[in-house]
């Protein structure tokens, strides 16, 4: 018997959204995407091209857009969510009328709403309070899906049938979709990761080596860890796609937004012409906003974000990066080997701390 065929909705225009819409297409989903400009559903549906966002891939003619909501959800089994996180909780609120708990709602967002420090599965959970909740990250640069270059993502959620859908609806023969359980750590690491991506940017445009960076990503996984450990999450985790895998290509590529916009602060630029040249949202500048005053608040020892938060927001000069990197305490290489506290007694016993 042939299998029955699944309906996608797909809330978001932009490149992410657009490249996994077409992936879905291309698997026999059927596939709509909602975005609020009327010229971008016209071309996409004309054109098959997202020209704003995706100008130079083609979208799989199966993938149709629109400007309503309940033409795209009407039937759906699956949505994925791909809307900037500022934005993330009004669409759901817009959407909600539209939504049942028999479907499967899937952040693709990598971010922290302000006000209540939620990643955006707790969002979806609050607003609607389904079971059937889930998160995709990994490194997944969105133009590099879809030039079909090879690449994985995870799928966390507590729900089976969650994991499987997703991965039935999005893998391919140059998308590996793996699944885990701990969708908080998932989401987490997707989200953290973008505050060091804007460090990486920072310290390639000043000309730093490759020694330089891959110090910095190490140190930004233990930073990380601590954090997720402080949160509760399991920092184990991020030894997975969507921890060192998203955090290496986003340290990596200037096709990474926050890179981008670290490369132009690296260049001299101010916060607000790097923002306003990138022209898309970088996650990381809010994100290192309210790590910074979450990790003050647990007593969390993170000098990367805090020396990047001081370039952002207290006109530190980018310059001064080389200072953050090297400055902060030497403690120990793997904190769950040799905890952070025996070096520093350690420190203390020889009389030579000084922390
Ligand atoms: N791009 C990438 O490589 C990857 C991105 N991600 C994550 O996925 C998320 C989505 O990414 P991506 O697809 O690139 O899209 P963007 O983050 O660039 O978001 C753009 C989309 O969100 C819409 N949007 C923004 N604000 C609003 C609003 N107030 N109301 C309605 N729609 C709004 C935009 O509409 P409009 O054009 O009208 O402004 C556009 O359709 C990101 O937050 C990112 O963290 C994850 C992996 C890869
Ligand atoms: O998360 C991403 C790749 O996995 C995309 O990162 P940016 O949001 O920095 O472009």
């Amino acid at each position: 018997m042939a299998e029955q065929q699944i309906n996608v909705a797909v809330l978001g225009g932009g490149s992410f959204g657009t490249a996994l819409a077409s992936i879905g297409a291309a698997n026999g989903a059927r596939v709509r995407q909602w975005m609020r400009d009327e010229a971008l559903v016209a071309q996409i549906n004309r054109e098959h091209r997202n020209g704003r966002y995706l100008p130079d891939y083609a979208i799989h003619p199966a993938v149709t857009a629109s400007t309503s909501l309940a033409t795209v959800l009407s039937g759906a089994d699956l949505v994925l969510i791909a809307i900037p996180s500022k934005a993330f909780r009004s669409v759901v609120q817009a959407a909600r009328p539209w939504l049942s708990p028999e479907q499967i709602l899937v952040s693709t967002t990598k971010g922290i709403e302000a006000e209540s420090f939620l990643l955006m599965s707790q969002v979806l959970e609050e607003e609607t309070g389904f079971a059937r909740i889930g998160v995709i990250a990994g490194p997944n640069l969105a133009s590099e899906i879809a030039d079909q270059q090879l690449t994985a993502t995870v799928v966390a959620s507590a729900d089976t049938l969650t994991r499987t859908r997703v991965q039935q609806a999005l893998s391919c023969r140059y998308f590996r979709v793996y699944a885990s359980n701990d969708r908080h750590g998932v989401e987490l690491g997707g989200a953290l990761k973008n505050i060091y991506a804007i460090a990486a940017g920072m310290a390639a445009a000043l000309g730093m080596g490759e020694n330089t960076r891959s110090m910095l990503i190490t140190r930004a996984l233990a930073e990380m860890s601590r954090f997720a450990v402080a949160q509760g999450a399991n920092p184990m985790t991020f030894l997975g796609l969507s921890g060192v895998g998203d955090l290496i290509v986003t340290c990596s590529s200037p096709l990474s937004r926050n890179f981008r916009v670290g490369q132009a602060l690296g260049l001299g630029k101010t916060l607000d012409e790097a923002v306003e040249a990138l022209g898309q949202v970088a996650e990381g500048v809010n994100t290192v906003k309210l790590v910074c005053a979450k990790a003050e608040e647990a007593g969390v020892y993170m000098p990367l974000a805090e020396g990047l938060y001081r370039v952002l927001f207290d006109g530190v000069p980018a310059t001064d990066m080389a200072r953050m990197l090297m400055m902060g305490e030497q403690s120990s290489d793997v904190e769950f080997i040799l905890p952070r506290e025996d070096v520093q007694q350690a420190h203390r016993d020889s009389g030579g701390w000084h922390g």
